[in-house]
């Protein structure tokens, strides 16, 4: 599913109206009615609810006044409250609320200090509150008599509807812009917008509903829209489909070179998370000194002792021995545990430089690309970086709060420049690529906020190439089962469950996409 920005979704309703000839009010009596038509199956019987519409002085406002009109004729008790004068109301909302005037529906313009009273009462005694105060025109923060009105929208304790995106929260990031509405369910229109997926927007929108108002396809189609929301259904046609004659040959080898004296088990999980997916032959290298320890953690995976650093990390004499390795491998991941001695960076670039195979690169192995970021564009293979947002700000040189800012637009500059598969992990995880094209996450909880699970990603996306997907599928597939195996595990107790809890529940995840 594509997600557009506020201003693709300005475009949108110009090109609808303009080039399609699509009246505004058209689009905006389509909107009203498809947030009445929520309402009916969230708080049926209309006629024995009371509603306070809030409504700002835009469309959104327009929108909120169409559905007053409906609510009406359902026989709901209706209060319209406009933050402002009628008189600064134009275009498709001034004809929507000349309509519920003359209907003689209930509306107070909030000028007053006994107009904010009025508002207090009515919110108290409503069963329901809609926020049509802002929507994709909404710039800036939220500050004086709005915050004013969004404080008493969220001190209310009732049910909140918001009405395209709730008031506040950024649809380009989902960034709350000084304060927000806290919506129980959102209704969204043409198409859902990334803000609405990415936190913290994603906790303010509650339950999502996305609207089609009768906007031609072609319009969307011709938008080029390039962000993309990951469903079940976008990635259950690029799962590898297995042969009842299918032997471990056939789903392909894994190369994992991690590891380092005490840093065993991110290796092993990155090894566990590959074979779980379905791997066939997944292969760990590792220092040499690792190896009884993991020879006893891992039972199907192979282990490959590496010449090592008197520290126990992999030196530059292992670079041979890893090219040997891949030279016999479908996919390489590299660098969950491996540790940031000089050797063990230099050893890591030069795999990196050499190597013909499709690359995961992970953790320390992201270390050693900071200041060398430019070699990624040399890759034989679209290298796939799995960097967390610590990550993301020592290779880009942003802070780790810029980067989660605006996580997409990072992730989507960081990939073009690197000529890379970037995967932004957090929540939501986003995946970008060269294009430009950005795929958002849509499983996965706070859970997984636990050591081990990003070494497990790895593994995962690194499972899927060995299986035969793209580089591309791989990364967008793995974070959404990744996610959803997160989602199996935390049923079991969100708080406390494991990195190996994740990896155990891959293949219930699988089985929930595929069937089987
Ligand atoms: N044809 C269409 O465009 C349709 C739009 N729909 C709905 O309309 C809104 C977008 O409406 P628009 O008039 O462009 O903007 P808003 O109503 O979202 O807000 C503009 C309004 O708000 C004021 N404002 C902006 N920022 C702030 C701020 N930080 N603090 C206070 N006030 C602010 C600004 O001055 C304007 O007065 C869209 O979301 C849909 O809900 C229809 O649904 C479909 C057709
Ligand atoms: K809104």
């Amino acid at each position: 599913m594509r997600a557009a920005t506020a201003n693709e979704m300005r475009e949108i309703d110009r090109s609808a109206i303009h080039d399609y000839g699509i009246p505004g009010a058209v689009l905006m009596e389509n909107a009203g009615v498809a947030v009445v038509r929520q309402l009916e199956i969230i708080i049926e019987p209309i006629s024995e609810r009371k509603f306070c519409i809030l409504a700002g002085k835009g469309n959104n406002g327009g929108d909120g006044y169409v559905i007053a009109r409906h609510l009406v004729n359902q026989g709901g008790k209706v209060k319209v409250f406009l933050l402002g004068e009628k008189a600064a109301v134009s275009g498709d909302a001034r004809i929507n609320l000349d309509i519920i005037d003359r209907m003689g529906i209930d509306i107070i313009e909030i000028t007053t200090e006994r107009d904010w009273d009025k508002i207090k009462v009515a919110a108290t005694f409503a069963d329901c509150l809609v926020d049509a105060l802002l929507g994709t025109g909404f710039r800036g923060e939220i500050d004086g008599e709005m915050a004013l009105l969004i404080d008493i929208i969220n001190d209310a304790g009732k049910l909140v509807v918001a009405v395209d995106i709730p008031s506040g929260v950024d649809a380009d990031t989902g960034r709350v812009c000084g304060k927000a509405v806290q919506a129980s369910h959102t209704v969204t229109f043409g198409l859902p917008k990334p803000g609405l997926f990415l936190y913290p927007g994603a906790e303010y929108a509650g339950e999502l509903t996305v609207a089609d108002i009768g906007i031609p396809a072609a319009i969307i189609v011709e938008q080029n829209i390039k962000q993309n929301i990951v469903m079940a259904g976008t990635i259950r046609p690029i799962l590898p489909r297995r042969s009842p004659a299918a032997h471990k040959g056939m789903s392909g080898r894994v190369a994992v070179v991690g590891g380092s004296r005490g840093l065993s088990g991110a290796a092993a999980m990155t090894a566990e998370g590959a074979l779980r997916v379905g791997a066939g032959l997944i292969t760990l290298a590792a220092p040499g000194s690792l190896q009884d320890v993991l020879a006893i953690k891992l039972t199907e995976v192979m282990t490959r002792p590496l010449a090592e650093t008197a520290a126990g990390t992999i030196s530059q004499e292992a670079v041979v021995e890893i090219a040997a390795l891949a030279a016999d491998s479908d996919v390489l991941a590299i660098g969950p545990g491996l540790g940031r001695h000089e050797d063990t960076t230099a050893a890591v670039r030069a795999v990196i430089e050499t190597l013909e195979c499709p690359l995961v690169i992970d953790a320390d192995a992201l270390y050693a690309l900071v200041g060398h970021t430019d070699m990624l564009a040399d890759c034989a293979a679209l290298p796939v970086l799995t960097p967390h947002p610590g990550e993301m700000a020592r290779l880009t040189g942003l802070s780790t709060q810029a980067v989660n800012a605006d996580r997409v637009r990072v992730a989507r500059q960081a990939a073009g420049e690197w000529g890379s598969i970037v995967v932004l992990k957090g929540a939501r995880t986003v995946v970008a690529f060269p294009d430009g094209e950005v795929y958002i996450n849509t499983t996965g909880n706070a859970g997984m906020a636990t050591g081990g699970t990003g070494d497990a990603l790895t593994g995962i996306i690194a499972g899927l190439i060995a299986q035969g997907l793209s580089s591309h599928d791989a990364a967008v597939a793995g974070v959404y089962i990744h996610g959803l195996a997160g989602d199996v595990a935390a049923a079991s107790g969100m708080v406390g469950m494991s990195a190996t809890d994740l990896i155990k529940a891959l293949p219930a995840a699988l089985y929930g996409i595929k069937g089987y």
